[in-house]
């Protein structure tokens, strides 16, 4: 479903290969895992997966549809939570996520029964006719993550996205995460939470200044040293004294 070629994107500001040379290929039903030291280039990826910034070299397609040619037909496939979360602060709650259901022409019906689902699973009722301002951030993350998937979007592309969640609130994200790949859809999410990803996904790639190092499985990864835990690979893949360039 997602096809990365050849990726590189040099920010001008330092003239750094902030992504370089990057290809990965994630298929339906796979939940990716993305991790790699601060700086490394997770959220520039990201970005350009996205749509949000162009690549200098390369492509990357979503589910068949360029990035570069078919812009809108890739976007309206994807679910993003980005990093962060700057909401429009004067809108309510439901404000918000009747404006993002309106953006992707959700259906009334369809509409509805996302917004009643998710605010019951997050426990978002009670808040969601307040301004967002007044939102705690773990909050406004779960309100972000309900309005990014309120299309039903079959590829979910969400940087850190357990960052500022409690752990009920965490543990029923990644369970939706694994039931969206259990459906043959994908999730290609970000975190720094290494027992995240040991055991939530089904593939893991590693990114270091701007590299891939590996990708794989965990058995994979492991290559013969079976007891290897995420923790232990991660060291030994990113280290390099800080400095590889
Ligand atoms: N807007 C920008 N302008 C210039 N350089 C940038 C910009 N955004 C990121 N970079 C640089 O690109 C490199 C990769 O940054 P990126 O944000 O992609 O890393 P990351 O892996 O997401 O890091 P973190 O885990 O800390 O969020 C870093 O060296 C960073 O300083």
């Amino acid at each position: 479903m997602i096809e990365i070629q050849n990726v590189t994107k040099t920010y001008s500001k330092n003239n750094k290969k902030a992504v370089d040379n990057l290809s990965l290929s994630v298929k339906g039903g796979e939940l990716f895992g993305f991790i790699g030291p601060n700086g490394a280039g997770k959220t520039t990826t990201i970005k350009m997966l996205t749509g949000v910034l162009k690549p200098d070299e390369g492509s990357i397609t979503m589910a068949g549809h360029r990035m570069d040619s078919e812009r809108l037909e890739a976007q309206r496939l994807i679910g993003f939570v980005p990093d962060g979360n700057d909401l429009y602060d004067r809108l309510s709650g439901m404000e918000y996520l009747n404006f993002m259901a309106d953006i992707y022409q959700v259906s009334a019906s369809r509409r509805k029964a996302h917004i009643e689902k998710y605010l019951h699973i997050f426990e978002l009722e009670d808040a969601i006719n307040s301004q967002v301002r007044t939102y705690s951030k773990g909050m406004k993350q779960k309100l972000v993550v309900i309005g990014a998937l309120i299309h039903n979007p079959p590829i979910w592309i969400l940087d850190e996205p357990l960052g500022g969640l409690d752990p009920r609130a965490a543990h029923l994200l990644k369970e939706e995460m694994i039931r969206h790949c259990n459906e043959g859809n994908t999730v290609f999410f970000s975190t720094h939470v290494l027992e995240v990803a040991e055991k939530l996904c089904t593939r893991i790639g590693v990114i270091d200044h701007g590299t891939l190092r590996a990708q794989g499985t965990l058995e994979e990864l492991r290559s013969g040293e079976k007891s290897a835990s995420l923790e232990d690979l991660f060291l030994q893949l990113t280290d390099d004294g800080g400095d590889n360039e």
